[in-house]
């Protein structure tokens, strides 16, 4: 670990932002997932790897929870999604300003409208490796569901109407600074916006052409050519195949193994550019406990490789 994070102050520190948040989509258990990672020990198995742990107990967003949120169009908790992911970004901003790396724990996945705006508030030169079986960028006016969990990037990239709500999101992220690994659900609308902005993916159906090394050497020649750029990390963990995640609210099957996730995380570990990371979607309320316990691990190994964790 000593040589990677060319961007971090020493010593390295990873700052915990646990997020127990559900309002992005409608299944409840999802805000568990920050509890469960932690009590599963993330905590002591980051210190095992080096790291000084920084992590003071979950965030609390009972405060604006109790917003009277009517939806906004079809937008389901608007003013509780963005109210909750305004305040992660500004946690998220204020670790990466000191140098440290935030790993937030979610929760679902809008709150990476949170903490893609706080890494780009530090570095808005940062690029965004998104792996999901999920696109996550309908815009308001292409969401069928209205969930926001489904949206996250068009606010980033700034696609779609404006919402007055959602003012505080800069549209910072180009569009040519995201890369996807894993999809294999994207709705229509959502395949027509991809091809718009010309915005690079590699499906699950390229991992099987290529295979995992190959499709992550080629998504970081896209948005980091010259290995400079910092990383920002998104991980859902339904991108992996519901037989390795089971416990996650929208599984898709099709997805990748255990192996292929792990290779991804190691290998951006191996670039030293990582300066945030997410790990969502982990709802330990979903199956039974078996499932629950291996889905739990799995985030948490995911995490330790993406922190620098080495098999040999
Ligand atoms: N973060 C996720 N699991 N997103 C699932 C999104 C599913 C669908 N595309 C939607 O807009 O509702
Ligand atoms: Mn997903
Ligand atoms: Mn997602």
């Amino acid at each position: 670990m000593s040589s990677q994070s060319r961007f971090l102050a020493e010593p390295k520190t990873v700052a915990i932002v646990g997020c127990p948040f559900s309002g992005g989509q409608p299944k409840a258990g999802v805000d568990q997932g920050p509890i469960s990672l932690v009590e599963a020990g993330i905590v002591s198995q980051l210190e095992g790897l080096g790291w000084k742990v920084k992590f003071d107990g979950h965030h609390q967003f009972e405060e604006i929870s109790a917003v009277n949120d009517p939806p906004i169009g079809i937008l389901k908790n608007p003013r509780l999604v963005s109210r909750v992911t305004k305040s992660v970004a500004g946690v998220v901003g204020g670790h990466a300003a000191k140098g440290e790396l935030p790993l937030t724990l979610g929760g679902d996945h809008s709150l990476a409208m949170g903490t893609i705006s706080g890494t780009l508030s530090k570095y808005p030169n940062a690029c965004v490796v998104w792996i999901d079986a999920h696109a996550d960028i309908n815009t308001i006016e292409s969401t069928e569901s209205g969930n926001i969990h489904g949206m996250p990037l068009s606010f980033l990239i700034g696609i779609g109407s404006k919402v007055d709500e959602f003012s505080w999101v800069k549209p910072d992220l180009k569009a040519d600074s995201l890369v996807y690994i894993g999809l294999r659900d994207v709705d229509t609308n959502e395949k027509k916006i991809l091809k718009e902005n010309n915005i690079k993916v590699f499906s699950m159906h390229d991992v099987d052409k290529y295979g995992i090394g190959k499709v992550v050497e080629m998504a970081l020649d896209h948005v980091n050519p010259n290995r400079d750029r910092p990383i920002h990390l998104s991980f859902d963990v339904d991108a992996l195949d519901p037989s390795v995640a089971p416990s996650t609210g929208t599984p898709v099957r099709g997805g990748l193994t255990f192996r292929e996730g792990h290779y991804i995380c190691e290998a951006i570990s191996e670039t030293g550019l990582l300066v945030a990371l997410d790990m969502m979607e982990v709802n330990p309320s979903l199956a039974d406990e078996a499932s629950v316990k291996q889905t739990v691990a799995v985030g948490c190994s995911l995490v330790r490789s993406a922190l620098g964790e080495t098999l040999l």
